[in-house]
């Protein structure tokens, strides 16, 4: 496995191997790899002859009172994650390499990116196509891995690539859970051990409002109670920032839930912000 630091040296890299032919796959992340990242890299790996990783913090994506100082970093432990599952080219990339002097461009999916996470994180989705654009240009990869637990991470980015053309195969790859149920996350590693407990009600909640929806009920008003009755059994339960049904393509609150309709959740458990969806 190589790792580049420089986007032009990867950039170059990339394109060469495709002269040659190579079908090229990429998983952005930000690091601090688990199984879910796993996941997306064995898909990758199963898709194209070429695997690319990127690990980046990206400051751009980041509210001023978040977590991008203390978001867990182990580049060492990352890297041995990704040689073994044989990863091609880790892209690893610095500040400065990023946003160099005099960086002023940015993409907005404008109506996407509203309601939800971005009610409560403003700023935060403009970051993230922003960034995703640099890397899908500096990668030029066939296919890219994006996973449904950052659902409207991956709506806003399918549309990025619809809107501007880009001759990219978004591929959207299912949750993994833990054993309990709970969405594998980066964050989790905040989590203290009661806390952690605590934080198997959003998936029981989650499970809650797809058996009432099973049952017959179409009323989001009805379901949405019965997710939040069960995640508030949470002991350190300290927010519920949104309990929403929405249509999984425009993302719009629902006022008769369908099959496919995604129930999605944020929360606070502790300090901890976390998110979770199903579909139905
Ligand atoms: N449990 C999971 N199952 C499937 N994909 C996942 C899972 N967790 C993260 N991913 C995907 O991995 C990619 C990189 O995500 P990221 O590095 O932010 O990890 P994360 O665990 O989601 O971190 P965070 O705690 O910041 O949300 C994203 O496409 C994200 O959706
Ligand atoms: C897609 C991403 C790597 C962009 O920084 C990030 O938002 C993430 O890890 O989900
Ligand atoms: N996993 C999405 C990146 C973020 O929360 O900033």
């Amino acid at each position: 496995m190589q790792i580049i630091k420089n986007p032009k040296e990867l950039q170059d890299t990339i394109l060469n191997l495709k002269k040659q032919g190579k079908k090229v796959g990429f998983v952005p992340t930000m690091g601090y790899l688990h199984d879910g990242h796993v996941s997306l890299i064995r898909c990758a790996k199963s898709q194209n002859d070429i695997v690319v990783v990127s690990i980046f913090v990206n400051p751009l994506q980041f509210g001023k009172n978040e977590d991008l100082d203390r978001y867990p970093r182990d580049f060492e432990r990352d890297k041995s994650i990704c040689e073994k599952e044989g990863v091609d080219y880790l892209f690893y990339p610095d500040y400065k390499d990023m946003y160099p002097e005099g960086f002023q461009t940015y993409v907005e999916v404008v109506e996407l990116s509203k309601g939800l996470c971005g009610d409560y994180r403003p700023g935060h989705f403009k970051g993230v196509a922003t960034v995703v654009l640099k890397l899908l240009n500096i990668v030029c990869p066939d296919n890219a891995y994006f996973g449904k637990k950052d659902y409207q991470q991956l709506k806003v980015i399918e549309r990025m690539v619809k809107d501007l053309n880009l001759p990219i195969n978004i591929v959207g790859c299912p949750i993994v859970r833990e054993t309990d149920g709970l969405a594998m996350s980066s964050r989790n590693n905040y989590l203290s051990k009661e806390e952690r407990q605590s934080a198997t009600y959003i998936y029981k909640g989650l499970l809650e409002g797809k058996k009432l929806f099973q049952s017959g009920e179409k009323d989001p008003k009805r379901i949405k109670e019965a997710v939040v009755e069960t995640i508030k059994k949470a002991p350190l339960l300290k927010e519920i920032q949104y309990v929403e049904i929405v249509d999984k393509d425009s993302l719009k609150p629902k006022e008769v839930v369908e099959p496919g309709d995604v129930i999605a959740v944020a929360v606070f458990i502790g300090n901890t912000r976390l998110i979770d969806n199903m579909e139905l």
